[in-house]
């Protein structure tokens, strides 16, 4: 009942209407206002000094998953994992290397070769699948602890939202399991051609921090619906989570060696995923550089397919005759949701001339009454950033933005003096070759732009080299559809942003990737297409 009171009120934030179906904004918390005095709850922008909240969860798995067991690593060497809202450990994980991908490829290969997974019924696929979505729910609050832990963000959005989300995109794929099938085609002569889809084999597949489970889930989904088999490197900032919840695909049924997690770094595990010669397919989500350096790998290796989601810096654009506070609530989240560590962050908000003051202004009070704080805090908004490199980089951005002349609005400092936590902050009069206009920021940081009209926003909305995701704001039919179709982006948001669904595909334009993840579109990352043909004898037609 929560959860579809919290898809209600992001539905509502996003402009949608609260329909009565499991329908659901991904990205969202709950709809949380801070103090009216603009002193933020949680913490003071001053002093920050709040014992940390014990979380509510142990941490029982940190070995490397393969073949079904959670082992160490062939060298014996672990990492630190550490909680953002300190920096202070949380465990050791065992760090897998080389040898540890090689063991793991083994398993997937075995698992698909010999084992019982790609030979089983779609059906019987799916009962597994829908299995392991009853115990993600199960465990929900378990799972969004270590999740929170592990990558500072509000419990109540990984609660809330994100695990059941997980939950819910499991279900969309179990339902996919029974109904992939290929075609019969005609010919131009009297044979019998069959297009048969197959499952490609053993998917290699890297994942970043920002949405460990929700990277998890929109690869793991297809490519397990499909019945491959699968190695799964996670971020090395946050490798608890998906060992978790792939102990429990085990206990919903999961044959040994079908699904393989190994914690690590990228230069070393994720390359060897990467170049490996027996992986039959990569799915990557990151960085714009590291997605060139892992196809290059793979093309240097096996010629492998590769799909990459990569970065973005999205284009938010208010015309003068939108419902300016619907217009400053969207903006605020589309920016400062996740800690502004979302691929597709509303990170350039362009602003009609028109209506621009009034935003700018209305856009520095909601960011004042954001709510930061630890994130198992109830009612917080926003937790720390990841790491320690992260917050840097984002208070570099903040440097250079003062420094190239746009006004601070807001905000621009860090909080306290433990942890990662940074000032919601908002730019305006920022121009379109500032730094922080061109960059992935990827930290609370709102930048404003003025623009006079629609040919112009175009222009400069589409002169970056990322495409991933835009937001307008309009309530003139002809204006929105000219903006649809104009901008170069794999998403376009109408009076609304980050409404994610697990039928929804989602992908980038340019150099914010390839392919599309979620969606009937994903099934087909994870496919391979075979033709067969048989002549035909005295058909009776053809
Ligand atoms: N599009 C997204 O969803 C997304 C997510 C996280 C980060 N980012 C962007 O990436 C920037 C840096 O963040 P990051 O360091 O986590 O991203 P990253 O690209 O370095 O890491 C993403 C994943 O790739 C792996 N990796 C790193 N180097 C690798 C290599 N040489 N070979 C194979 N795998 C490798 C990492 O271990 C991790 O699992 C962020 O500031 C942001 O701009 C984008």
């Amino acid at each position: 009942m929560a959860a579809r009171r919290l898809a209600c009120s992001l539905l509502s934030r996003s402009g949608a209407a609260c329909a009565p179906s499991l329908s659901r904004s991904v990205f969202g918390g709950d709809r949380i206002h801070g103090s009216a005095s603009g002193v933020l709850r949680g913490f003071s922008t001053a002093t920050a000094i709040e014992e940390p909240i014990q979380p509510p969860v142990q941490v029982n798995h940190t070995q490397l998953l393969i073949n079904g067991q959670f082992v160490d690593s062939a060298s014996g060497r672990t990492f630190p994992t550490l909680d953002p809202r300190t920096g202070e450990l949380i465990a050791h994980v065992a760090e897998g290397d080389v040898e540890d991908v090689n063991r793991a490829v083994v398993a997937a290969r075995k698992a698909f070769d010999e084992g019982p997974w790609p030979k089983m019924t779609g059906y019987q696929r799916s009962c597994i699948l829908y299995r392991f979505a009853d115990l993600i729910e199960k465990h929900n609050d378990e799972i969004a602890a270590l999740e929170t832990w592990d990558n500072g963000k509000p419990y109540e959005q990984a609660a809330k939202a994100e695990i059941p989300t997980l939950a819910r995109l499991m279900r969309y794929y179990a339902g996919w399991a029974d109904k992939i099938h290929g075609l019969i085609v005609p010919a131009d002569s009297p044979h019998h051609v069959q297009v048969l889809h197959e499952p490609i084999g053993v998917a290699g597949q890297i994942i970043p921090w920002n949405f460990p489970l929700l990277m998890f889930a929109w690869k793991v989904g297809p490519a397990l619906a499909c019945g491959n088999t699968i190695v799964l490197k996670t971020a090395e900032q946050t490798p608890l989570s998906a060992l978790l919840v792939s102990k429990l695909f085990h206990e919903a049924g999961l044959p040994d060696g079908v699904l393989n997690v190994i914690s690590g770094f990228g230069p070393t595990a994720g390359a060897a995923l990467a170049s490996h010669m027996d992986v039959d397919k990569l799915a990557f989500t990151g960085s714009t550089d590291t997605g060139k350096i892992v196809l290059e790998l793979a093309a240097r290796s096996n010629l492998k397919p590769v799909t990459l989601e990569l970065g973005g810096k999205s284009p938010i654009i208010i015309m003068d005759d939108a419902d300016i506070d619907q217009a400053v609530e969207v903006a605020h989240f589309a920016l400062f949701f996740n800690q502004g560590q979302c691929c597709c962050a509303g990170s350039r908000t362009f602003v009609h001339e028109r209506v621009y003051d009034e935003f700018v202004e209305k856009a520095k009070a909601r960011a004042l009454k954001r709510v930061v704080g630890d994130p198992f805090r109830k009612g917080v908004e926003q937790g720390p950033q990841i790491d320690e490199e992260q917050f840097s980089k984002i208070l570099h951005y903040i440097k250079s933005g003062v420094d190239s002349g746009a006004t601070l609005v807001t905000g621009g400092d860090r909080i306290g003096s433990k942890g990662y936590y940074i000032q919601p902050t908002v730019f305006s009069d920022v121009e379109d070759k500032m730094k922080i206009a061109k960059e992935e920021i990827f930290g609370p940081v709102q930048t404003i732009l003025k623009f006079k009209d629609v040919n112009e926003v175009i222009q400069r909305a589409n002169t970056t080299r990322y495409g991933l995701a835009a937001g307008v704001f309009t309530h003139n039919l002809n204006t929105a559809n000219t903006f649809m179709r104009a901008l170069r982006a794999g998403t376009v948001w109408i009076n609304c942003y980050d409404v994610f669904d697990a039928a929804i595909p989602f992908g980038g334009y340019k150099m914010s990737g390839n392919g599309r993840e979620k969606g009937i579109d994903s099934l087909k990352n994870y496919l391979q297409v075979k033709a067969v043909v048989t002549p035909l004898k005295n058909p009776a037609w053809l």
